[in-house]
């Protein structure tokens, strides 16, 4: 099931948003086989409980083969491979995979219509791009690491959810479909270069017009969405807990005056920025005096706009994700479900996250390996099937 039944993804397993992106299009129904390596890279999951795979959620929807390629039979296989792939994924340093001997110009050689998805930091040329770095890094370059925190606190590194994951792994899952729907109608694959550099600062666009306006000061904490305003804030309740409200718009922010009780009250008005410190305090001593709970009983589902703060363990009981399932259990981890949802071809979680080298000669018999290719690759060690 899902929309991207039928196309066939080789992943060359890395790290983060490479993993994402396959993921995604795993989620989406895409026969995604993961290429990953016959010994350990030392940069898979750190160990938290059990056994490593098995939380590596990232990995989840897709078998994997365990292929070392550094050896030439091992290039062959994934080369033969990519001849019946619609799409690669890769996330290496720029060069790494030419010197490997599965570059987009032999990928493409051996099949024409192949999109050649890349994942990399700073992309495949400028002068950082053979730099190592982190999300962390490549947000910083973008105005967006600058542009998130507090009046008077450094930048706030939004986890990693805004180079990794939002800049990269969905832009690269966006190019992929978008080549592969090309290549129908063209016959001709091309590269992906999907750098998280580009795509953050992609996810910036609304506030670079902003900015150019001078509806948006170059400062941390002073505009409208970035903790500047009261009415787009976080505010502590009675029990330590926080409530967000998202009030913009004058009427929702009639009703949010409404709700907290405050009608009465001469209130300075909402937009000049001069009143914002003040109207803040006001609003943080009224949060303060109920609880999170009371504070849901009051204003959840009214057009306050306004929703708890919740955690990682709250959040999938929450009563809205519980209706939606918004959160599945698959083999006892409760997970985020699949998204977008599609009316007609869902996509669905279909396995949990495989070992490395789980489904190595189940993948190759597949993809049409014969018995006996199977037998030498493995004898040769240039392929590893794990025992489960
Ligand atoms: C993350 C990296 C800095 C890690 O750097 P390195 O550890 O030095 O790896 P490189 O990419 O340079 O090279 C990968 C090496 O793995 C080898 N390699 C890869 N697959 C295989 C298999 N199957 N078998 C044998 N060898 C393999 C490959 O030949 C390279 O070795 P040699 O042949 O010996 O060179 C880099 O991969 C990178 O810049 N990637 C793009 C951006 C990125 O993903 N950044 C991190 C996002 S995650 C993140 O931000 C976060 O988690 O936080």
């Amino acid at each position: 099931m899902g929309p991207l039944k039928g196309r066939k993804i080789v992943e060359i397993a890395g790290i983060g948003p490479g993993p994402m992106c396959a993921m995604l299009l795993a989620d989406l129904g895409a026969e995604v086989v993961r290429v990953d390596r016959t010994v350990d890279s030392g940069l898979g999951l750190r160990r938290g409980k059990g056994d490593d795979s098995a939380y590596n959620l990232l990995a989840r929807g897709r078998k994997s083969v365990a292929v070392d390629l550094k050896k030439p039979e091992g290039v062959e296989t994934v080369l033969r491979l990519v001849e019946q792939a619609d799409g690669l994924i890769e996330g290496f340093r720029p060069g790494v995979t030419e010197r490997l001997g599965i570059g987009p110009d032999v990928c493409l050689e051996r099949n024409p219509r192949l999109v050649y998805g890349r994942m990399t930091g700073w992309g495949q040329h400028g002068p950082l791009a053979q730099a190592a770095g982190h999300d962390i890094n490549y947000i910083a370059l973008t105005g967006a690491l600058h542009a998130i925190g507090r009046k008077d606190s450094g930048p706030v590194p939004p986890l990693n959810l805004v180079g990794d994951f939002g800049g990269g792994a969905l832009y690269l899952a966006f190019g992929i479909v978008a080549a592969m729907l090309e290549a129908e109608r063209s016959g001709k694959g091309q590269v992906v270069d999907a750098a998280m550099t580009d795509g953050a600062a992609s996810l910036m666009t609304i506030f670079y017009g902003m900015h150019a306006s001078g509806m948006w000061r170059d400062e941390r904490g002073v505009n409208v969405l970035d903790t500047g305003s009261h009415f787009y804030e976080v505010y502590e309740t009675a029990d330590g807990k926080h409530v967000s409200i998202g009030s913009i718009e004058p009427k929702f922010y009639a009703e949010l005056v409404r709700l907290a009780g405050l009608e009465g009250e001469e209130l300075a008005p909402q937009m000049d920025p001069a009143n914002w410190p003040g109207l803040r305090a006001r609003f943080a001593e009224i949060f303060r005096r109920k609880t999170r709970e009371e504070w849901c009983a009051i204003m959840e589902g009214t057009d306050v706009c306004f929703a708890p703060v919740l955690s990682l363990a709250e959040a999938p009981g929450h009563p809205h994700n519980k209706a939606r399932e918004t959160f599945v259990e698959v083999a006892g981890i409760v997970q985020p479900n699949v998204a977008p949802r599609f009316s007609r071809t869902p996509g669905a979680v279909r396995m949990p996250p495989a070992k490395a080298g789980e489904h190595s000669r189940e993948i190759l018999a597949d993809w049409g390996f014969s018995e006996q290719e199977i037998g030498s690759l493995l004898a040769n060690k240039a392929v590893l099937q794990q025992e489960v």
